[in-house]
């Protein structure tokens, strides 16, 4: 895969030098150019949820939709797919007729790369990359609904509706995981969690002007909830049972059952 690729990978060096204070992250070309570092370098267990994306979806994608050739598949969303990573780890493990995966996200600079990088890799497949911001689709009827550190990164009250839409248009036996960073209601707690969190940065070779740097562009624009708050949220929109998967520092991932 050549998003996996160290040789074409460029090293995240966005905060080496200090920046205006004020100058907020975004999903740019910047951005775009050493996502793929960046990812893996700052989310702990980042390769570890991907890696069971497709477990998860040998067990729930039971080819409940109708393609455009009338034969039946799982229908897959990939919300917030940045570069793809998710798709790709899905497109790697299932037959090209078996899987529909539309891959969305709002940034054009990340849909163009991601739209070659799948279609080099996976040109069987049926991938579809769109560029919307995700709180104006109406999904399709779908098996599995893929929020990898996406919801973070909308205001908060456009939270609920995003999970409504993605609640109506699961199959029943239909899955959604979602990954989060979050914060911890008990302070102290939540200051252990971030101070260990830095130190994963650290080990990953980040340099304190790096961390604060990133730290000030993300205030604001990455909002985190508590485990909680994601589980209360999940409940008043419908899911009955949602259960926390997997947790690694302040990093968290929950799978909701339809
Ligand atoms: C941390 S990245 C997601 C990483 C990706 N899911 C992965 O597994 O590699 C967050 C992504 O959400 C996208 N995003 C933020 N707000 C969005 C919105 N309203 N609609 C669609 N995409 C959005 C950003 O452009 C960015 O690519
Ligand atoms: O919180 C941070 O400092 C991060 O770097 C986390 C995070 C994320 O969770 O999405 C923020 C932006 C980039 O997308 C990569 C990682």
């Amino acid at each position: 895969m050549s998003q996996s690729n160290p040789a074409t990978i460029k090293h995240d060096t966005l905060f080496t030098t200090p920046l205006d204070k004020a100058a907020r992250f975004s999903f740019d070309e910047q951005v775009v150019a050493c996502f793929p570092d960046m990812i893996r370098r700052s989310v702990p267990g980042y390769g570890q949820v991907l890696a069971m994306l497709p477990i998860f979806a040998r067990r729930h994608c039971k080819y409940r939709q109708q393609g455009d050739d009338g034969r039946r598949v799982s229908r897959v969303y990939d919300l917030g797919c940045s570069l793809g990573a998710a798709s790709m780890a899905l497109a790697g493990e299932f037959a090209p007729q078996d899987l529909q995966i539309k891959a969305i996200d709002i940034s054009p600079a990340m849909t163009t790369k991601a739209a070659t990088v799948l279609n080099d890799n996976y040109p069987e497949h049926d991938i579809e990359v769109v560029t919307a911001d995700i709180r104006d689709v109406t999904l399709e009827p779908c098996d599995m609904v893929i929020l990898n550190l996406t919801l973070q990164f909308l205001p908060a009250a456009d939270r609920v509706a995003v999970l409504e839409n993605i609640y109506n248009a699961l199959s029943e036996g239909g899955i959604l995981v979602l990954t989060e960073k979050t914060h911890a209601f008990d302070e102290q707690y939540d200051a252990w969690l971030v101070e260990r969190y830095y130190d994963f940065k650290r080990a990953n070779g980040y340099t304190e002007m790096e961390i604060s740097g990133k730290r000030n562009a993300l205030e604001n624009v990455l909002i985190t909830d508590t485990l909680d708050g994601h589980h209360q949220r999940l409940d008043k929109v419908g899911f009955a049972r949602h259960l926390t998967w997997f947790q690694f520092l302040n990093f968290v991932s929950i799978v909701a059952f339809k």
